[in-house]
């Protein structure tokens, strides 16, 4: 066993398929979500009245700000799949290029990057999230088994300075601190 996908516990039994390349030589396994869900949109937030609000330093109502932090931050869409790999290989996750062009739906880290030490990390088991952040003028319904992002197995390579690190990766998002 190289390298591969499987469901996390938590899903077992609801119906998640493994990742799959679309035709011979995609190089991504297609994501798709786990879960019914609504991204909604940034716009939604009123923005150019906040724009216009800290352009003049203006004091924003508490409303404003819930209102702002709901929107403004990425969502993480569940896949409930967790990726095994060699552990001198990442496995990327990249969006799909129709995803911003018919659907207002961008990845706001860029790429995301999925340690070979995050399978089964005692926090999430390892479960891959997808970050989103919907730019479109409406709220877009996220519907289960969607194709949302696609994860690329790639090896990468190690400095010369390096001294092997010791830690054990414990979760993600954060865990290894700021
Ligand atoms: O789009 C993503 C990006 C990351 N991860 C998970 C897998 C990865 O192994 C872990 C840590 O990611 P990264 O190192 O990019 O984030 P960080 O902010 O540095 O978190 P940490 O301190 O946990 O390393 O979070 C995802 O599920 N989806
Ligand atoms: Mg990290």
């Amino acid at each position: 066993m190289k390298r591969g996908f499987q469901i996390v516990s938590k899903y077992k039994n609801q119906g998640i398929k493994l990742p799959k390349r679309a035709t011979q030589n995609s190089a991504g396994y297609d994501f798709a979500s786990a879960v019914d869900m609504t991204l909604p949109s940034i716009w939604k937030l009123n923005f150019l009245k906040v724009l216009w609000a800290i352009h003049h330093q203006d004091q924003l109502t508490d409303d404003q700000i819930t209102a702002a932090k709901k929107v403004l931050k990425p969502y993480l869409i569940p896949t409930g799949i967790k990726a095994y790999m060699q552990p001198n290989e990442v496995l990327i996750i990249a969006n799909r290029s129709s995803n911003p062009l018919k659907r207002g739906m961008i990845l706001p880290n860029g790429i995301g990057v999925i340690d070979s030490d995050y399978y089964n990390n005692p926090s999430n088991e390892g479960e891959i999230f997808v970050q989103m952040v919907n730019f479109g003028i409406r709220d877009r319904k996220i519907h289960k088994g969607d194709r949302i992002g696609q994860g690329i197995f790639m090896p990468y390579l190690i400095a010369d300075h390096e001294i092997k690190p010791k830690a054990k990766r414990q979760s993600g998002f954060g865990s290894t601190g700021k």
